[in-house]
């Protein structure tokens, strides 16, 4: 379908495709999706005239009806989520009640809490902006001067800070912050989709303690929560606040039609990569073109790009091409990434609205906390990672009455593949809730030590933290002499306070300090179980947008040394990794395949790594000799029994039959370690589809005979110790997850498997062996078996798109 409505974008299309021959068209799909007009209320008549007033003047004239009705539940008490799209004015369903109590309450005060602190001080501008002198409106958090935080803590009514801070400055020294917790009418926790995993997790306990200090001194806060849309915003709050809430999902907002494209880069003659596997053009470069080309016709474009190298390279290989058709255009296109003052990211704004810029390529920096709306295309090169991106960000285009143009550019990884060939996955499906999982005992331990430091933890409080799970992480911690167990409840002994140790973000555990060498100046740290990883010897790292080389990494001491250097190549390091399964939680029995969930000991090794070109090319390959790392986590894994596997009349496997996934190729005994090993990393490439998590978060083992489970077993684990929850998400959704992996690996049109389906960046065993055929036949035989299993129960049954648990 092609109406009007929809010429412009599609005309940007045609430019974007011009002079590619037809046989070599690399957009698999193109959607039309409709406008939708906005619907207004009048203002809520509990809002102050002089909250009107300041907000009218920002030019919101009326509000639409979901930040009404979003605002006055709040109002009235009730905890609320506000999940609907992209610019859709989710402030204001936070800014109504808060700035209406403060107005008319002189005592009362309120916290705001945003995963950055960029966007902490963006939300803290437009509401100093607004010039309601008695909100007292402040931010606290990192880069607070110790001089302002005094008059913070005393004076300072809306406080605007993170986690991170009010895990260590407030909570940890709640005393100093007593007269402001007595009068909190409301918490906001803005952007909350964003907090998932491990981070996630530690969120969700930080809420719990900090409704224990607010108790303490007698208020019980309202929680408003904002979030990009998710499938079950809802069930979501309660998993992460503990409490129930109302949600919002009607989208009263404006939108103008907007086309998307679903875009393909070729496979190139010229290169191979590992293995002598083919290559596609990478999506950073295809964006460079598509972006230029969207310039040409003088369309404002965003290009959000995964790294913050590749955007660069994209910004640069744009310019390339506009420099010989004009070089004046190439002076519109920059390069955006995280690190920007706040100064700069203004003048881009103001640049892009005024047409200055054209183009703009960017990392995920851009995706929160900035308002720029109503561009006329988006290009992602690359899935971010989540449905709930890829619509934060594609929402960047479109506004109301005029149509845009969105072009996603899958990159080599089996995800994007899948979902380029399944339009149905990325444009109708539910967005997905994101995973977290505050019973993970490794987050629940030291969260319970940092509340107990706060104030002793009585038996009565134990139900919020878990129940059960937090009684016997409890006596764990007695035990190990970190707490004091008295009539009266749990007491925290020693002298310093915890919560400096507990590192919320990463897994907990001494990080590993990355130094430049010359400067001693410290750029950042990496958790102790991915450092053998990411800053081995040799490592490119990247930090702000710099590139740095490892030189040395020393594990005692916790210290990875660095120097300044930009060399063409990254590197992806090459483990060796063991399983072993510890405890099994579930196991359902489906005739000759068992699917299992539990816990396993994770042993690895980095026993080198690759420098490859951003074209994919490879260039060698280093080894190393590090030490051995051990991660207890959650799996879930399937086996396939002997007498299955030998039942089953194999096609032969010549060369022939092998090249190429789709039709019966079959798996002979010597091939089944390579299917199972395909099969293995192209699940994990799709977990991220119904599991909200990376690819790098997760990680596989795969072997024709395991000694724990006596059978050809496929292992997907969590990255995390103790896990994150999605293994679990897994185990709920296997079929639908195998059934995609399946699709994914049959989609690509390489003969042997490539990044795109079975090879794996990360893989310990540098993509051997890898049968892309018999990763086909693995999985239909898994499929066939749970989906004819007469055990078959609820919870592995395929739910149509529904991904979220
Ligand atoms: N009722 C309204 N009428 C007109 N404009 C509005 C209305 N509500 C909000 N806006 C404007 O819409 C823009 C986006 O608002 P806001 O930043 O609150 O959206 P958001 O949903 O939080 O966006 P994001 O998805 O980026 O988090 C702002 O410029 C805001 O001033």
């Amino acid at each position: 379908m092609n109406d009007a409505s929809h010429s412009r974008a599609r005309a940007l299309l045609a430019r974007a495709t011009a002079g590619i021959p037809e046989h070599r068209n690399p957009v698999t799909h193109v959607a039309d999706l409709p406008a939708r007009p906005e619907q207004v209320t009048e203002w809520p008549e509990w809002t102050p005239a002089e909250v009107v007033d300041a907000l009218q003047r920002t030019g919101i004239t009326q509000p639409w009806t979901h930040q009404t009705s979003g605002a006055s539940a709040a109002w009235d008490g009730s905890d609320v989520i506000v999940a609907t799209g992209t610019a859709s004015g989710k402030s204001l369903v936070y800014q109504l009640p808060v700035l209406s109590a403060l107005v008319t309450d002189p005592g009362a005060t309120a916290l705001y809490l945003a995963p950055t602190k960029a966007l902490g001080a963006d939300q803290l501008r437009s509401i100093t902006e607004l010039g309601l002198d008695s909100v007292r409106a402040a931010s606290y958090d990192g880069d607070t001067p110790r001089e302002e935080r005094d008059w913070v803590r005393r004076h300072g009514r809306w406080v605007f800070s993170n986690p991170d801070m009010l895990h260590r400055g407030i909570l940890g020294s709640h005393a100093r912050w007593a007269s402001f917790f007595r009068k909190l009418r409301y918490v906001v926790v803005d952007e909350c989709h964003s907090y998932r995993g491990v981070f996630g997790s530690h969120v969700a306990l930080l809420l719990r303690r900090l409704q224990r200090v607010a108790r303490h001194y007698g208020a019980e806060p309202v929680f408003v929560l904002a979030s990009a849309t998710t499938a079950d915003p809802a069930e979501f709050a309660q998993r992460l606040t503990g409490r129930p809430a109302a949600a919002v999902t009607e989208d009263a907002s404006p939108r103008g039609p907007r086309t998307v494209a679903l875009w393909e880069p070729p496979l190139l003659d010229e290169l191979t990569g590992e293995n002598g596997a083919p290559v596609r053009r990478s999506a950073g470069a295809e964006a460079a073109r598509i972006l230029a080309e969207l310039v040409i016709e003088g369309a404002r474009t965003l290009a959000f790009v995964r790294s913050r190298h590749g955007a660069e390279l994209t910004s640069l290989g744009a310019k390339r091409i506009l420099s010989e058709v004009d070089p004046e255009l190439a002076d519109t296109v920059a390069a955006y990434r995280a690190g920007f003052l706040p100064e700069e990211r203004r003048r881009l704004e103001k640049d892009l609205m005024e047409r200055r810029l054209l183009g703009v390529a960017t990392t995920n920096a851009l995706e929160l906390g900035v308002d720029i709306s109503g561009l006329d295309s988006v290009v992602l090169a690359g899935y971010p990672g989540t449905l709930a991106s890829f619509w934060q960000q594609s929402g960047r285009a479109g506004r109301a009455g005029d149509d845009a143009l969105v072009v996603f550019v899958a990159r080599d990884d089996p995800l994007d593949t899948y979902l380029v060939h399944h339009p149905h996955a990325l444009l109708d499906r539910p967005v997905e809730t994101a995973v977290l999982d505050p019973a993970n005992p490794y987050v629940l331990a030291p969260q319970l030590a940092c509340a107990a430091a706060e104030l002793p933890l009585k038996a009565g409080e134990l139900d919020a933290f878990g129940g059960e799970e937090a009684r016997s992480v409890l006596d764990a911690l007695v035990a190990d002499g970190v707490l004091r167990r008295r009539p009266s409840g749990w007491y925290w002994t020693a002298r310093d306070r915890p919560q400096f140790d507990v590192d919320i973000r990463g897994s907990g555990g001494e990080q590993v300090a990355v130094v430049e060498a010359d400067t001693s100046r410290m750029l950042g740290t990496v958790d102790p179980g991915s450092a053998c990883g990411t800053v081995h010897p040799g490592a490119v790292y990247l930090h702000q947008g710099s590139s740095y080389v490892v030189d040395d990494l020393d594990l005692e001491t916790g210290v990875a040394l660095v120097h300044a250097e930009d060399p063409e190549w990254n590197t992806s390091p090459r483990e060796v990794v063991d399983i072993e399964v510890l405890a099994t939680h579930r196991k359902e029995r489906f005739g000759g395949v068992t699917v299992c969930l539990g816990d396993v000991a994770v042993t690895s090794r980095v026993v080198g790594y690759l420098r490859r070109l951003p074209s994919g090319e490879v260039l060698d390959q280093v080894p190393l000799d590090l030490p051995e790392e051990e991660l207890r986590t959650r799996a879930v894994w399937y086996t396939i029994s002997e007498d299955l596997l030998e039942g089953i009349t194999w096609p032969d496997g010549t060369d022939e039959s092998r090249s190429r996934a789709p039709g019966g190729a079959g798996v002979e005994s010597a091939r089944l370690p390579g299917a199972l090993h395909a099969a293995e990393h192209a699940a994990i490439g799709l977990l991220p589809l119904f599991a909200t998590c990376d690819r790098w978060d997760i990680g596989g083992v795969s072997t024709a005979l395991h000694a724990d489970t006596g059978e050809a077993t496929v292992f997907v684990h969590d990255g995390h110790p103790g896990g994150a929850g999605f293994a679990d998400r897994g185990f709920a959704a296997l079929v639908p997850w195998l059934a995609a992996t399946r699709e994914a690996i049959v989609s690509c049109e390489c003969p042997a498997g490539c990044p795109s389906c079975v090879q794996s960046p990360k893989c310990g065993n540098g993509n051997e062996p890898l049968d892309k055929a018999g990763a086909v036949t693995v999985l239909d035989i898994v499929l066939g078996a749970v989906g004819d299993g007469e055990h078959g129960h609820g919870v592995l049954q395929a739910t149509d798109g529904a991904v979220a648990g």
